[in-house]
C-alpha cells in the first residue's frame, strides 16, 4: 500500500492536520493508496518553506547552466523509474499501462527540454541613443502554485513545474484527491537530483480548502490551474484578491472536421483516438465530429465498427479503454448518455468487463451521437467521457462556423486531402491548435498548448510557457 506524505521544505511528514484520505483503483474500487491530507495549518507552512527558498535558497544564486543540469538529472531519474512510476500512475487514474508509460515519458521529454532552455533566457539592449545603455531582464516571478487535475497528474507535475524551475521560481504542488500517488514520487526524485530543499513542495488535500486558500495566499505570485471552468473561475477570484497573474487551462469540446476527400482507412483511428484515449478524459479530447454530409454515413458506420470491437478491462492489463476516474464521474457520464438519447440516436460499443472483481470499476462504453445538430446540450458541453457527437456539414465555411460556435476553443482536427481546406481552417479555427491530418501527436513539448475563449489563457509547453514564470524587469542607466 502506497502512502504519499506531505513534503514541505525538504521535511517529510507522514501525517497532516486534515487527517489521511485515500486513494482508489477506478479499475476496481479498491483502496490502493493513502494520503496525508493537508489542512489550512500547513497551507502557511507550505508557502513560507516555498518564499523562503525563493528568497534565501541557493536556486536563486545557482548559475542557469547549472540549475539545467539538475532539471535534466531529474528527467533521467524519471525515465530509470518509468516502470515503476508508470504501474503506480495506470493504477490510480485508471488510463491503460502504455498510456501511462507515455505519460511518464512524457515528463522527462519536459525536463529534457527546459534542462536546455534554462541557459537562454537572454533579455534585450534597447537602443536610446548615446550616453544611455537600455536592457532588460528576466526576473523570476516567485513563488508559483501549480493546481493539478486527475486526469494526468504526473504529467502536468512536470508540465508546470519543469519551465517554473527553469524561470528560477520556487513551487507548492497541490495534486487532485483521487490521484494523490504520483506526486510523492516526483519530489523524491527532485531530492535524489540534487533539488534544494523547499524549491518544489507537496500538499496533497481537499481543492475547496486548501485549494481555495493557497490561491488566496499573499505568499503566492502565480498560478497554474488545469480542471474544470467553474473551478478555474473560483480560482481566477482567489488570485484576482491579490492581483496575481494565472495559466488557465480548462476544459474543450473540440471539433475533428472530416471532408469527404480524406483518406478514410487513415483519418478513422485518429478521429477514434481523439476521443477514446483515457475514456475521453483529457482536456482536448475531439469530441466533435463535423463530417461533410456525403461521408457521413460510411465514417459512422465505420466507426461504429471501430467501437464495437473496443476492449474495456483493467487499467494495469492495458485494455482498449479503461475506467473513468470514480463512481460518480461514471454516473455523470452515463447521465449524459440519456441525455444523449433523448437528443438524438446513441450507438454504442464495447463490452462492460464482468469478472468478478472488475464489478466495483467505474467503466463506461463508449458511444456515438447521431442525428443531432449543433445546438444539442450533447454537442455543446464537455462530457470528459468517451462520447462522439457527429454533425454533418455542407460546405466549408459551414463546417468553420459549426467548429466556432462553441463556448470552448482548445484544439481542432482538419482531416483533408485539400491543402485549401486545410489552410483555411487553420486560419479561420478560433482554437490554440489545428491538428492536419492527426490529432495529439505523441511526446512533442515543444509547441504551445492552451486555448481560447472559455478553455482558458496563457500557454503550456514550448518556450511561450516560460514567460508564464518571468517578470521583465528593465534596466536604464545614462552615462558620461
Ligand atoms: N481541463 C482538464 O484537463 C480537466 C477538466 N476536468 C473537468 O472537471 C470536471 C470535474 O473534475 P474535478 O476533479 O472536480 O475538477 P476540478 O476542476 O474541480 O479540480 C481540479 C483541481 O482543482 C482543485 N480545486 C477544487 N476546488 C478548488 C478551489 N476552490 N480552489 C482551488 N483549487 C481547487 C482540485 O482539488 C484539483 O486539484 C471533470 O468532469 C471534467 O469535466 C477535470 C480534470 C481535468
Ligand atoms: C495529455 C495532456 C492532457 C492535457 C489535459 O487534459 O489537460
Amino acid at each position: 500500500m502506497h502512502h504519499a506524505p506531505l513534503v514541505i521544505g525538504g521535511k517529510t511528514l507522514a501525517e497532516a492536520s486534515d487527517g489521511i484520505g485515500e486513494s482508489r483503483d477506478p479499475s476496481t474500487g479498491e483502496v490502493i493508496g493513502t494520503f496525508a491530507r493537508a489542512g489550512l495549518t500547513e497551507v502557511d507552512q507550505v508557502v513560507a518553506a516555498a518564499r523562503h527558498a525563493f528568497d534565501n535558497g541557493p536556486w536563486t544564486r545557482m548559475r542557469p547552466f547549472e540549475r539545467g543540469r539538475i532539471l535534466r538529472r531529474i528527467g533521467e531519474l524519471m525515465l530509470e523509474r518509468r516502470d515503476d512510476i508508470a504501474r503506480l500512475e495506470s493504477r490510480d487514474s485508471g488510463k491503460p499501462l502504455r498510456d501511462a508509460y507515455w505519460e511518464v515519458d512524457c515528463s522527462a521529454r519536459f525536463f529534457e527540454y527546459y534542462a536546455g532552455v534554462a541557459d537562454k533566457q537572454h533579455g534585450t539592449s534597447i537602443p536610446l541613443g548615446r550616453g544611455i545603455v537600455d536592457w532588460t531582464v528576466k526576473d523570476a516571478i516567485g513563488v508559483s502554485l501549480q493546481i493539478i487535475p486527475w486526469n494526468y497528474p504526473f504529467q502536468l507535475i512536470a508540465r508546470g513545474v519543469a519551465p517554473a524551475l527553469t524561470a528560477g521560481c520556487a513551487v507548492v504542488i497541490k495534486p487532485a484527491s483521487d490521484t494523490p500517488l504520483s506526486a510523492y514520487e516526483f519530489l523524491k526524485i527532485c531530492q535524489e537530483a540534487g533539488l534544494p530543499d523547499g524549491q518544489v513542495n507537496l500538499v496533497n488535500g481537499r481543492g475547496s480548502l486548501i485549494g481555495d486558500a493557497l490561491a488566496r495566499h499573499r505568499g503566492v505570485d502565480q498560478i497554474t490551474f488545469t480542471g474544470s471552468v467553474p473551478t478555474g473561475q473560483r480560482v481566477l477570484e482567489a488570485a484576482a484578491s491579490h492581483a496575481i497573474p494565472c495559466n488557465m487551462e480548462l476544459g474543450g469540446k473540440s471539433p475533428q472536421i472530416l471532408f469527404a476527400d480524406a483518406d478514410m482507412e487513415k483519418a478513422l483511428p485518429i478521429i477514434a483516438g481523439g476521443f477514446l484515449t483515457h475514456a475521453g478524459q483529457v482536456c482536448n479530447a475531439g469530441t466533435r465530429l463535423l463530417v461533410e454530409r456525403k461521408a457521413h454515413d460510411d465514417i459512422v458506420s465505420r466507426l461504429h465498427d471501430h467501437i464495437r470491437k473496443i476492449n474495456i478491462g483493467r487499467a494495469l492489463d492495458d485494455p482498449d479503454m479503461g475506467p473513468v476516474i470514480n463512481a460518480g464521474h461514471k454516473a455523470e457520464v452515463e447521465g449524459f448518455y440519456e441525455l444523449a438519447e433523448s437528443e438524438g440516436q446513441l450507438l454504442m460499443g464495447g463490452n462492460l468487463p464482468l469478472e468478478a472483481g472488475l464489478a466495483g470499476g467505474a467503466f463506461v462504453r463508449p458511444a456515438l451521437v447521431t442525428g443531432i445538430s449543433n445546438t444539442a446540450r450533447i454537442a455543446r458541453e464537455e462530457v470528459f467521457g468517451p462520447i462522439l457527437s457527429v454533425i454533418p456539414f455542407d460546405t466549408a465555411e459551414e463546417a468553420v462556423a459549426i467548429a466556432n460556435d462553441s463556448d470552448f476553443g482548445l484544439v481542432a482536427g482538419v482531416h483533408t486531402a485539400s491543402i485549401d481546406h486545410a489552410m483555411h481552417m487553420a486560419q479561420d479555427l478560433r482554437v490554440g491548435q489545428v491538428w492536419v491530418n492527426s490529432f495529439g501527436i505523441g511526446l512533442d513539448v515543444e509547441f504551445p498548448f492552451g486555448g481560447y475563449k472559455l478553455s482558458g489563457f496563457g500557454r503550456e509547453k514550448g518556450l511561450e510557457a516560460i514567460g508564464a514564470y518571468q517578470q521583465i524587469k528593465n534596466v536604464c542607466v545614462r552615462f558620461g
